[in-house]
Order: structure tokens, then sequence, then C-alpha cells
């Protein structure tokens, strides 16, 4: 089979970003708020810090209203749960992202409940969930990686999966349940997969859409992979690149691209593939609470 198409992530969230900057343009025109969005990051971490920066720039890219709360290390759950409150309290703000993982002394349960679950546009809240998981989307907040993953795979296969299998690998409350729901939701016949599934290789073999969301560099190889499937890839890993000089990395995703991009016939790089879509969902998210909050109907990105 010839090589796979190579789904190209950054291109169509770019798409997905002009839509929601035409219609930030337009809501405010009528009259409408301006969308805004708070991120809250507590701790240092460097790969956090990146994210949490590129967020800040997409909201500004946008037209949005954007805040960022950066918070020390040692926070207390007290305090952030006080951050989030006055958030939950301001009217200038349509969206709260609280970037996890938090520190150790965090409960972070409490925390994501502790949102406004009409601001949570992470879709974490227990609130959300459960919109997701019994179709009410209408009101939902549904999580920006599978979101932004379900859009690919639209792009890909069309809107109705009937009669198709897909396999999830990867079982977090982030990505890979809220995958599985909306692979559901299209009528696939979905499997979750997870670090005690037997024979991962076989099941994974028996999948039209694969999605790969576990966390190891380039662990599903094309051994993993049924001729002509598609193939998304959540990962995002930080490997030594010694090739590229002492001390330097590179993001590589789940699934080891050239092996599995000789059976799929499309799949999604890292970089440049879910990432970037996840990104322009949670604006695309921060815009719908917008227009929800002033009782106008969201437009359809
Ligand atoms: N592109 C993007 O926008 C985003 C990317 N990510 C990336 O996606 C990946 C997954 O993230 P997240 O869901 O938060 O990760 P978690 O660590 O929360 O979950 C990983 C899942 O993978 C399963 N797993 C681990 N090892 C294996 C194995 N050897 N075989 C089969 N299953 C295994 C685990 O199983 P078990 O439950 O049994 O332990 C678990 O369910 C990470 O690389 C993360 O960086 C995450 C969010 C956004
Ligand atoms: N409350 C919360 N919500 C999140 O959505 C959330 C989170 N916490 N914690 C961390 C994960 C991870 N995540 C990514 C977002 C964008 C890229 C992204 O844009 N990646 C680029 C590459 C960026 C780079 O070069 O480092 C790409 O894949 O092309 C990656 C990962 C959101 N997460």
């Amino acid at each position: 089979m010839a090589e796979a198409r190579r789904i190209d992530g950054k291109a169509v969230a770019a798409g997905i970003i002009d839509r929601v900057k035409a219609a930030t343009t337009a809501l405010t025109a009528d009259g409408g708020p301006q969308p805004g969005l708070a991120v809250v990051i507590v701790g240092a971490d460097p790969a956090s810090q990146v994210y949490v920066g590129s967020k800040e720039k997409m909201a500004r890219e946008c037209g949005f209203h954007s805040v960022k709360h950066e918070l020390s290390a040692e926070t207390s759950e007290a305090d952030l749960l006080a951050v989030v409150e006055r958030l939950n309290a301001d009217p200038a703000i349509h969206g709260i992202l609280v970037q996890l993982p938090l520190p150790r002394q965090i409960d972070e349960a409490r925390v994501i409940e502790a949102i406004d679950p009409d601001k949570d546009v992470d879709g974490f809240n227990l609130i959300n969930v459960g919109r997701l998981a019994t179709g009410a989307l209408d009101k939902a907040f549904v999580p920006c990686t599978p979101a932004g993953s379900m859009i690919l795979i639209r792009g890909a296969l069309g809107d109705d999966l009937s009669g198709l299998n897909a396999v999830v690998v990867g079982r977090s409350n982030i990505v890979g349940k809220p995958m599985a729901q909306l692979l559901l939701a299209a009528n696939a016949t979905v499997t979750i997969a997870h670090s005690r599934t037997k024979d991962l290789a076989a099941v994974c073999r028996n999948a039209d859409i694969l999605v790969a969301a576990v966390g190891r560099a380039e662990m599903l190889t094309g051994d993993y992979v049924k001729e002509g499937a598609v193939v998304i890839d959540v990962g995002i890993n930080r490997v030594p690149a010694p090739e590229k000089g002492e001390g330097k990395s590179r993001l590589v995703g789940d699934v080891d691209y050239a092996s599995a991009a000789a059976r799929a016939a499309a799949i999604t790089p890292v970089p440049g593939g879910v990432g970037p879509m996840t990104i322009a969902l949670l604006m695309a998210n921060t815009l719908t609470s917008a227009c929800r909050a002033a009782g106008k109907a969201p437009p359809r990105l």
C-alpha cells in the first residue's frame, strides 16, 4: 500500500482559529461580550509553561480578553480554590483552564469541581463529563483534545462512523475516556485498551480508527496498525536528540510514525497533528461560553 496521507492538524487548527476570530468580531459588533479566557498555572514546569504561553498568545490573536495567573509551586489548595472562586465570579471571564498536573499538595478533583461548569472550557468537571456521556452536547463543554481529534477523524472518514471499529489506547479522564464517548456518539464500535490489555497489538490491528493516548514514545509500531486504518497520535513525548546537538531534544508521539504510515491510510504527525487542534478547540469552547453567557447561539465552527 502507498504511504499514508499525513493529516495536517496545524492547517485544520488554523482554519478553526480564523473562524473563531471572525465570530468574535461578529459577537462584539452585535453588542455581545468580548470572550475572556483565564489560564492558571501552578509551579514552573517548563513544558506546561510552553503550552500555557501558546494558549495565551492564541487567545489574544482571537481577539479575546486573556489573563494568566502564575502561582508558585508551593501554593496551597485553599489559595488556588480562592483564585478559582474569583474567576467564577468575574463576568469578564468565560473560560477557566487550570493547567494539569497540579503539585502534590493539591487535590486535582477538588479544583476541577470548584470551576463553574459553565466556564469549564476543558470539559473536565463532573457536570460536563455527564453531559457528554448522556448526549447533552448543546450544554456540554467537550474536552479539547478529544474534540480536536474527532474533527480530524471526521475529516478523514465523514460524520457517521457506523460499522467501523475504533480502538482508543489509554483511559485517562482527560483524553481516553472522552475520546471513546465521542467515537461512540458517532456510531463507531469502541474498544478502550490500557496497560492491562492482553495482546494489545492484536486488539489494535482490529481498529479502523486507532487513537493512541498512552504517553509512551513511539510505542505503537506498524505491527499495531491495520492496513488502511486512520491513526490519531495524541502522545506528546520529549526524547533526547543527540543528532541535533548535545542536550537537545525533540517531540515524538506514541506512534512510530514511519512504520505506522507504511500501513495506515491517514495518520497525524507529532508535532503538527493533535496538539494545535487542542489549542484551537480551547478557543472555540471559550467563544461558545461567551455566546451562551450572552444568550446567543454559538456559531458552528
Ligand atoms: N496533544 C495534546 O493536546 C495532548 C497530549 N497529551 C499526551 O497524550 C498522552 C496521554 O495523556 P494522558 O491521557 O493524560 O495520560 P495518562 O498517563 O493519564 O494515561 C495514560 C494511559 O495509557 C495507558 N498505558 C500506559 N502504558 C501503557 C502500555 N504499555 N500499554 C497500554 N496502555 C498503556 C494507561 O493505562 P492504565 O490506566 O492501565 O494505567 C493510561 O490509561 C501523553 O503523551 C500526553 O502528553 C495529553 C493531553 C493533550
Ligand atoms: N487543564 C489542562 N488542559 C489541557 O488541555 C492540558 C493540560 N491541562 N495539561 C497538559 C496537556 C497537554 N496539552 C497540549 C496542548 C497543546 C500542545 C501543542 O500545541 N503541541 C504542539 C507542539 C508544541 C511544542 O513544540 O512543544 C504540536 O503537537 O504540534 C501539546 C499539548 C494540553 N494539556
